[in-house]
C-alpha cells in the first residue's frame, strides 16, 4: 500500500488532496501502487487534474519548500516513467516504431525535420509505424494501399475528423466554425457546401483571374522600378521594360498571393507588394498611411496561422498558460486573436450595411464576401427542403474566411516558386512548356483574350509539370485524421481516438509506384505515356469527403501567373546549384527562390 498523504507530511506544506477531483472524481488516498496503475493512468492523463494539481502547486507553499521537497519530485517522477513504459510495453495492437522517452516521446529521434526522418522511420519499420509525439502516438501510413479509407467520399467513415489538438481548438471555438478544423458534421458541410458553391462559381473564378492580370501589371511596374534602380537610372527618366532584374520570387509571390486573397475577399485594394516594394526602393511609392494598416492585417492573419500552430503543437491547457516562454506566445496569440476577430467583425458589419438596399444583380458577385453575404439569395444555391439555404451569420463567415489564409496561401505560394524552380532547373521541360504557352497565348495575343476555358483546358504539359512538382513537393505534405471508431489498417486494429496520417509526401516517392522517384520527370504524367492511374496515386489536393475545395482556384491562380510570367520573360535560377529552400519542420514551404528576369526578344 502507498499512501499519498505521507508525501507531504511536512504540515507547512499539507493541502488537501481531495480538492484537486472535480466532477466527483474523489478517489482514495490509500492506493495499492500495483493494483492501481489504471487509476495512476486516469490521474495523470486528466487534464483538468493537472490543471488543479498544477495550481495547488503554485498556490501552496510546497514550492517555498522545494530543497526539502526534491524527494517527493522523485518519486512522483519514478512513478510517471514506471507508468509510461508500463502503458507503452502492454499498448494493444503495437505496430513498429522506434521507443519513445517519457514526456517527449519520439521527438529526440525525430530531430529539426520531421518530414525527413519519417522517410527514414519507413526504410526501417516499413510503410506503416507508430511514433510519440509529446505522449501522443501517432500512426503513419507511408503506402498508397494504405490510405484508402481516409480518402473516401463516404459520410459513415471513421476518419471524418481532422487530428489537430482538439483543446486548443475548442478553447478557441474553431472546432465548430470553417471548414479545415471543423469537427461537427452539420456546421462543416454546410460551411463546405457554401464554400465549395463560392470557388467553383465561374464567374468567381473569372473574377480572381481578371485580378490576377492587375496585380500582375502592379507588380511588373515594381519589378521596372527596381531595375532601373539598380541600373542607377534617373527614376523619372527611365526604361518602362526590365532588361535583366535579380528578385527573391518567393518573398514577391507570398505578397503577390496575399494581396489577391484580400483583394477577392474583401474586394478592397491591399498593399503588402507595395509594401514589400517600400522596403527595397529608395522611392516610396503609395500613401503609407494605408499600407501601414494593410501590413498590419496581414502580419495579423500570420500571426493567427502560427497560433493554429502552436495549438496543435502544444495541446495541453496547463503548459500553454503557465510554462514560459509559451505563455507568453499565448498571451501575444490571444491578444492578436482579439484584435482579428474584430477587425473581420468590423468589415463584415461595414459590408451588410453597403450592400443591404443592393439587389443582387447589381452586386459585385467576384468579391467573395458579397458571395457569402447573400447565399440566402442565391438562385442556384437551395437547402434539402428547396427552399433558400440559411444565411451566414458573422462568426461563420469569418471561420470561411479565414480558410483562404489558413489554407490557400502558403500552399499556392510555395508550389508556383517549387515550379518555376524546377522548370528553370530542366531547360528541356522549360523549352517544352514556353512552346505550349506561346502556342496558345501567342506573344501578340491582348491580355483580355487569356481566358478562363484556355487556360484551364489548353495547356496538358503545364498541368504535367504541376502535377510533378507537387508529386516532389507536396505541399500540405501530411493528411491527419482522428479516427472515430476502432478500424483496420494493414492487418492491424487501431483503437479508438487514434491519430492516423497519410503522409503524402512519403506516399509520393514510393518507389513501388514511381519509377525514378526522385527525378523531374513531367512526361510521367501524360496519359499516353504513363497509365492515368498514377494520378489516383497522387494526393496532392488530399481526396475524399475532405479533399481539398480550393483545387480549382489554386491551379487558376498558379497558371494565370505562370503563363503571365513565361509569356513575357526569360526566367533563370540565379544558381543553379542552390537548392530551393524548402523545408521547415513539417511543411514543404519555399522560403527563398533566387531568380533573373530578362524581357524575352523575339525569335
Ligand atoms: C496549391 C494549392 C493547394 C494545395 C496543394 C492544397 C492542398 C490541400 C489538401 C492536401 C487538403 C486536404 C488535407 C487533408 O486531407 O487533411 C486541402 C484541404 C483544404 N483546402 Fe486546399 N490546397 C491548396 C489551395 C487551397 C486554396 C486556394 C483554398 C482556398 C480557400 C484551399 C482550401 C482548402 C480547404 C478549406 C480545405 C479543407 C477541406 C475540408 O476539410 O473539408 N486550398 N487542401
Amino acid at each position: 500500500m502507498f499512501n499519498i498523504s505521507a508525501l507531504f507530511t511536512n504540515s507547512a506544506t499539507m493541502f488537501n488532496i481531495s480538492a484537486l477531483f472535480t466532477n466527483n472524481e474523489s478517489i482514495p488516498l490509500q492506493i495499492p501502487i500495483v493494483n492501481n496503475l489504471t487509476i495512476l493512468n486516469n490521474l495523470f492523463i486528466n487534464s483538468k487534474f493537472m490543471n488543479n494539481f498544477s495550481n495547488l502547486f503554485i498556490n501552496s507553499r510546497f514550492i517555498n519548500n522545494l530543497p526539502q521537497n526534491l524527494d517527493v519530485l522523485l518519486i512522483l517522477f519514478i512513478i510517471y516513467i514506471f507508468r509510461f513504459y508500463f502503458i507503452y510495453f502492454t499498448r494493444p495492437n503495437p505496430l513498429p516504431g522506434p521507443i519513445p522517452l517519457p514526456i517527449i516521446g519520439n521527438l529526440f529521434q525525430i530531430g529539426f525535420c520531421l518530414l525527413n526522418s519519417v522517410k527514414k522511420f519507413q526504410l526501417k519499420y516499413g510503410d506503416i509505424f507508430e511514433l510519440y509525439m509529446f505522449s501522443e502516438r501517432n500512426i503513419w501510413l507511408c503506402n498508397p494501399s494504405l490510405v484508402d479509407k481516409l480518402f473516401t467520399n463516404s459520410t459513415k467513415t471513421n476518419f471524418f475528423c481532422r487530428a489537430l489538438s482538439t483543446n486548443g481548438f475548442k478553447e478557441l471555438g474553431m472546432d465548430k466554425v470553417g471548414i479545415v478544423f471543423n469537427r461537427d458534421f452539420d456546421s462543416w458541410k454546410y460551411n463546405r457546401r457554401i464554400l465549395n458553391y463560392t470557388l467553383t462559381n465561374v464567374k468567381v473564378l473569372k473574377g480572381y483571374m481578371e485580378a490576377v492580370k492587375k496585380l500582375f501589371i502592379e507588380i511588373e511596374g515594381y519589378w521596372i522600378d527596381l531595375n532601373n534602380e539598380n541600373n542607377n537610372n534617373n527614376h523619372n527618366n527611365n526604361s518602362k521594360d526590365i532588361n535583366e532584374f535579380v528578385l527573391d520570387f518567393s518573398q514577391w509571390m507570398r505578397r503577390f498571393i496575399t494581396d489577391l486573397a484580400l483583394n477577392m475577399n474583401f474586394g478592397d485594394h491591399a498593399f503588402s507588394m507595395a509594401g514589400y516594394f517600400n522596403s527595397l526602393s529608395k522611392y516610396k511609392k503609395n500613401p503609407t498611411h494605408e499600407i501601414i494598416e494593410s501590413e498590419k492585417f496581414i502580419k495579423s492573419l500570420v500571426t493567427w496561422v502560427k497560433h493554429m500552430i502552436f495549438m496543435t503543437f502544444c495541446p495541453s491547457n496547463f503548459i500553454r498558460r503557465y510554462v514560459p516562454p509559451l505563455c507568453f506566445f499565448h498571451l501575444k496569440f490571444q491578444w492578436n486573436y482579439n484584435w482579428l476577430t474584430n477587425e473581420f467583425s468590423r468589415i463584415i458589419q461595414k459590408r451588410t450595411q453597403e450592400i443591404e438596399n443592393v439587389s443582387l444583380d447589381k452586386l459585385n458577385t467576384h468579391d467573395v464576401l458579397d458571395t457569402l453575404l447573400t447565399v440566402n439569395k442565391a438562385q442556384d444555391l437551395k437547402g434539402s427542403n428547396g427552399k433558400a439555404i440559411k444565411p451566414m451569420d458573422e462568426r461563420e463567415i469569418f471561420g470561411v474566411l479565414l480558410e483562404f489564409f489558413v489554407a490557400g496561401v502558403e500552399t499556392v505560394l510555395s508550389l508556383t516558386c517549387f515550379i518555376v524552380y524546377y522548370v528553370c532547373k530542366h531547360p528541356s521541360v522549360k523549352e517544352k512548356l514556353i512552346q505550349e504557352i506561346d502556342s496558345v497565348f501567342p506573344a501578340t495575343l491582348p491580355l483580355s483574350d487569356i481566358t478562363y476555358e484556355k487556360l484551364m483546358n489548353n495547356l496538358p504539359y503545364f498541368d504535367a509539370i504541376i502535377k510533378e512538382t507537387s508529386r516532389l513537393k507536396t505541399n500540405p505534405p501530411i493528411n491527419p485524421r482522428e479516427l472515430y471508431e476502432q478500424d483496420e489498417i494493414g492487418g492491424y486494429i487501431i483503437s479508438k481516438g487514434s491519430t492516423v496520417i497519410a503522409c503524402a509526401d512519403a506516399i509520393h516517392l514510393h518507389k513501388n509506384y514511381w519509377e525514378n522517384p526522385n527525378e523531374f520527370i513531367p512526361e510521367r504524367f501524360l496519359s499516353n505515356n504513363y497509365p492515368l492511374s498514377m494520378s489516383q496515386k497522387l494526393f496532392t489536393f488530399g481526396g475524399g469527403l475532405r479533399g481539398c475545395v480550393g483545387k480549382q482556384l489554386a491551379m487558376l491562380e498558379m497558371k494565370t501567373i505562370l503563363v503571365l510570367l513565361f509569356r513575357k520573360y526569360d526566367v533563370d535560377l540565379v544558381n543553379h546549384n542552390l537548392d530551393a529552400k524548402d523545408k521547415t519542420y513539417l511543411l514543404n514551404s519555399c522560403n527563398s527562390l533566387m531568380v533573373r528576369l530578362k524581357i524575352r526578344k523575339e525569335e
